[in-house]
């Protein structure tokens, strides 16, 4: 990754597992990752790669049978899997907060707009009064630039569209300043359009706060959009590391080129590709070796034998293939 400072947030070794009838499964199984201060870390994958159990694990929200296993995840240096479930509590959204792909889940349908932000601020700050808290929520829904705030105050969420649920999602998610946003799929629910509205938003209110924003998609064009850094997961794993540039200009990791929709060439023009073929192996059906092998192009016999590390290709661009970069595969 790039940068020498100290990231704000270092994910070191991080294990997810669940329990389940076959076994112990390994959702997300070994991940190192670090997001820079003020940077946005787009984390893509198709369905199933362990996205979410990820994001889920960075915020300790895991659900039984699930649990992190092993591992670090360092918020300025303070390990977030030691701390107690009161001091946990404090740091999410406080210092840490989450937004998710359908508001309406995260809302409550019998409560205002205006009361459901109240309460989350009055969970970080007991002792402010009602007066004041409802300024701050109407200033927390002008920041994210809903019109006519102090009407929204007293509305029920149903009668908000999708991109303003979004937007009431975001203000209480930043009402409490956090240093880091985790965006889980924001905008996979909404139209295109609105879509771009948050998207711009999100940056918009980067600059102004100078979070750091872990984004996570399926969709490249988000990506390509909204990150600085970008980490491709396949099946519980990073596989291909690098500013986000470098991942969609000269993609190393044949899973990458897939997602990209395209093959290298001889001639450097890239041919598009319909689809990788298949889907992502389960946790409890993972293949030897490396966990792409069936699916990949450009698999050799020795693929098959130990799983490859993540390994600088370029500098700063890492990738876990034994046959990256594959662009020289090509010739
Ligand atoms: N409660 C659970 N019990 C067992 N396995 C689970 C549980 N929750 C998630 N998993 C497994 O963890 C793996 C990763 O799931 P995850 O939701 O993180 O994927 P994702 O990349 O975020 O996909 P999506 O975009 O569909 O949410 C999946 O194979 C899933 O089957």
């Amino acid at each position: 990754m790039t940068g020498t400072a100290e990231p704000l947030l270092r994910i070191e070794g991080l294990r997810t597992v669940f329990r389940t009838h076959g076994g112990e499964i390994a959702a997300v199984d070994g991940v190192d990752l670090s997001v820079p201060r003020g940077r946005t870390l787009g984390i893509v994958g198709e369905s199933g790669c362990g996205k979410s159990v990820l994001s889920l694990s960075v915020m300790r929200l895991v659900a039984h049978p699930g649990r992190v296993a092993a591992g670090r995840v360092l918020l300025e240096g303070r390990d977030l899997l030691q701390l107690s479930a009161a001091e946990m509590r404090d740091v999410r959204g406080s210092q840490v907060a989450m937004i998710f792909q359908e508001p309406m889940t995260s809302l409550n349908p019998v409560h205002t707009v205006g009361f459901q932000i109240t309460e989350a601020m009055r969970a970080h700050d007991p002792r402010a009064s009602r007066a004041e808290l409802r300024d701050r929520a109407i200033e927390a829904l002008k920041r994210v630039r809903i019109p006519a705030p102090e009407r929204r105050f007293e509305e029920y969420p149903h009668l908000l569209s999708g991109g303003m649920r979004q937007r009431v999602m975001i203000a209480m998610a930043l009402a409490c300043r956090p240093k880091l946003l985790i965006a889980d799929e924001p905008t996979t629910a909404l139209d295109v359009t609105v879509q771009a509205q948050i998207l711009d938003l999100l940056r918009d209110l980067q600059q102004e706060t100078g979070m750091s924003i872990i984004l996570i998609t399926h969709d490249l064009g988000v990506v390509a959009e909204m990150a600085d850094e970008v980490a491709v997961m396949y099946a519980g794993r990073v596989v291909e590391r690098a500013a986000a540039g470098a991942v969609f200009d000269d993609p190393m990791h044949p899973y990458t080129l897939g997602l990209l929709g395209s093959v290298p060439r001889l001639d450097e023009e890239r041919e598009t590709l319909l689809a990788i073929e298949g889907s992502v192996p389960p946790p409890f059906a993972l293949p030897r070796g490396c966990r792409f092998h069936p699916r990949c192009p450009f698999a050799v016999e020795d693929c098959k034998a130990e799983p490859p590390p993540l390994r600088a290709i370029a500098p700063g661009h890492e990738a876990a293939c034994l046959r990256a970069p594959v662009e020289r595969l090509a010739a």
